[in-house]
């Protein structure tokens, strides 16, 4: 996959969009020209106003001027885009006046109208603007820490959100289960991975519903799942899992056919760290497998 890093060197000139140049173009024309203009038909202002003034303005024209590179060279969301550019544009524009107006003197519609109307309406769009990135990137975060936690075809919750969260949970006695579908392979082999697909969907979703909340439940695998206990007892695991068993049995793969599940259920004994219950869990479900399937077996003690 290509990243596309966002780069402010001068030599990204040469790959930004003919759009972007050709803004850059025009605001670099406009100061020129409007700079002739100023020092061709406005008188110069006395030899004794102070120059602090000048550094002052002129320094915040370069700062505007460099935010308005940065966002040419960055990749905003097409509306933000448009508003921060329009903003800043409308800024440098009026700070332009601003700069020069410490060097000639002005008359009053450039003051009003180039210069104060300009920077107003300027620093308005480009807040506007600034808002809907704001936005833009909130969204894009929300959505890439949801990515990162559910499982894109099931829409449990992945592997790596059951590891973390399970390895960061403060209770003693809790128990994982470990549900894995029956010949799942011969599901895909002969409907084909499409229907495998829907499967593993309605599959997924059922057994999510018998869990409540606080008892994470997760893709952890192809056609394997796994769900955090808390609190349990032996009679809850073994009646949880009777239940799991119940209704991996009614998810329909065609109409005279159904799922079945084999699970292995481990219950962590004091000190046990959360690769020895997941393993004690998987030699469990083995065991299920290797005894016919479609049952659960609980661990032994390690
Ligand atoms: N449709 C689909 N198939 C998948 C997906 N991920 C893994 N698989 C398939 O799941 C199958 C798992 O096969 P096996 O590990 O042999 O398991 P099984 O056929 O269920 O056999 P047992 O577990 O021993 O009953 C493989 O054919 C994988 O290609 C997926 O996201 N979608």
């Amino acid at each position: 996959m290509n990243v596309e890093t966002v780069s402010l060197k001068l030599t990204r000139f040469t790959r930004i969009t003919r759009l972007n140049k050709l803004l850059m173009f025009a605001l670099l024309v406009f100061i020129v020209v409007f700079t002739i203009y100023n020092f061709t038909y406005f008188p110069l202002v006395g030899a004794k106003k102070s120059m602090s003034g000048f550094a002052s303005e002129f320094i915040n024209l370069i700062v505007i001027m460099t935010v308005f590179w940065v966002v040419q060279c960055s990749k905003l969301a097409k509306k933000a885009y448009q508003y921060v550019t329009i903003g800043l544009m409308l800024w440098i524009v009026g700070m332009t006046a601003d700069v020069l107006d410490e060097l000639v003197v002005q008359p009053q519609w450039v003051t009003l109208y180039i210069k104060d109307l300009c920077i107003s309406v300027g620093v308005v769009i480009t807040a506007y603007g600034l808002f809907k990135t704001m936005l833009f990137m909130q969204k894009m975060h929300n959505r890439l820490a949801q990515e990162f936690i559910v499982d894109d075809l099931t829409q449990v919750y992945n592997r790596r959100c059951f590891y973390e969260y399970v390895e960061n949970e403060t209770d003693e006695s809790y128990a994982v289960i470990i549900i894995d579908i029956d010949h799942f392979k011969s599901i895909n082999d002969t409907f084909g991975h499409d229907k495998g697909d829907k499967v593993l969907k309605a599959f997924a979703s059922k057994i999510d519903a018998l869990f409540e909340d606080g008892n994470i439940f997760a893709r952890i695998g192809g056609e394997e799942f796994a769900g955090y206990l808390p609190n349990c007892t032996l009679e809850q695991m073994q009646a949880f899992a009777e239940s799991v068993l119940a209704s991996a049995r009614t998810i329909e793969v065609t109409d005279e056919l159904y799922t079945s599940a084999s699970i292995g259920v481990a219950k962590r004994f004091k000190n046990e760290s959360f690769d020895s219950v997941m393993k004690r869990a998987d030699q469990a479900l083995y065991k299920a497998k290797n005894s016919g399937r479609n049952q659960f077996v609980i661990a032994t003690k390690p």
